[in-house]
């Protein structure tokens, strides 16, 4: 059953979170969802954003400023938790921002303490579908999928490994490849074990070579992103999609840092993008 958490008015449309008992993740979750105005829900074209470290279903429906273009373009917007949470909930022991609650990473996570209720992957890429489609009764025929930094790369993923059911993609800030930097080797470390195998099967850069898609891949990246040469390291993807032949477009932009500022000032560009990839 969706509960209904809070519902608001806006751009003609209405904004609503709802909470959800997931199969996938054992406990409950909370989402967002944003219904334009004056045109029919059940065609309308819908964008998945994965949020980044920290984050809950509240960072990008309450900065990103979308829905003022979601409401012109008849874009239905889905934002979900970046973790699973509630009692029960495993988290990091020192309660680190980059594992644990708010910082899932978007995989299906193998290893003790993580693995009963981690499975950010399964969550997104088959529950969530499943909801939007039989419960909130939207169209998940017509679907794309964006995020920011951890979720730009869940982003990536998500669409590299199911072009069929997220057949547009674009990113701000993505960490294109965990597996060669801090954040995403102490997550995949806890989360998939010791056996890299198991990890370059969620690494964007990594997947690029071997899942190529037809979809043309939008990137945009803060110049002055401090993130920027240790985490996310975006000429990785770049160099990797120029190698398998993958339709990509990276922005740097100067003098933008790593915060919903930068979103906010591009993120039209992105939803415009969307739709005309899946109109
Ligand atoms: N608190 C940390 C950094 C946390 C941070 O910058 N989180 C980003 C996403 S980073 C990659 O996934 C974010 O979106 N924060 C929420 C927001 O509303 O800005 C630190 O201080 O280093």
């Amino acid at each position: 059953m969706m509960e209904i958490i809070s519902e608001n008015l806006c751009f003609g449309g209405v904004q609503r979170v709802y909470s959800h008992e997931s199969r996938t993740c054992s406990g409950s979750m909370r989402l967002g969802v944003y219904l334009p105005p004056a045109c029919d829900h059940s065609t309308a074209p819908v964008l998945l954003w994965l949020s980044g470290l920290t984050c809950t279903e509240q960072n990008f429906i309450t900065k990103a400023g979308a829905q003022r273009v979601a409401a012109e373009l008849g874009m239905v917007l889905v934002a979900p938790d970046t973790s699973p949470r509630g009692d029960g909930t495993p988290d990091a022991p020192d309660e680190a921002y980059d594992l644990g609650l708010g910082a899932g990473f978007y995989v299906d996570a193998t290893e003790s303490p993580w693995a009963q209720r981690y499975r950010m992957y399964s969550y997104i890429a088959d529950e969530l579908p499943q909801i939007l489609s039989e419960t909130l009764g939207l169209n998940t025929k017509k679907m794309g999928i964006s995020g920011h930094s951890m979720g730009g790369h869940g982003a990536l993923i998500m669409h590299l490994k199911n072009p069929g059911l997220f057949q547009t993609v674009s990113a701000f800030a993505p960490i294109v490849a965990p597996m060669q930097v801090p954040w995403g080797k102490k997550a995949f470390q806890a989360y998939l074990g010791a056996d890299q195998k198991a990890w370059a099967d969620y690494d964007a850069t990594a997947l690029v070579m071997q899942n190529k898609s037809t979809a043309h891949i939008l990137i945009d990246q803060g110049g002055a992103d401090a993130f920027l040469e240790e985490q996310l390291k975006p000429h990785l993807f770049e160099a990797a999609c120029e190698k398998a032949g993958q339709a990509l477009t990276l922005r740097i932009q100067p003098g933008y840092d790593h915060s919903y500022y930068f979103i906010a000032s591009f993120i039209e560009d992105h939803l415009r993008h969307h739709a005309s990839g899946l109109s």
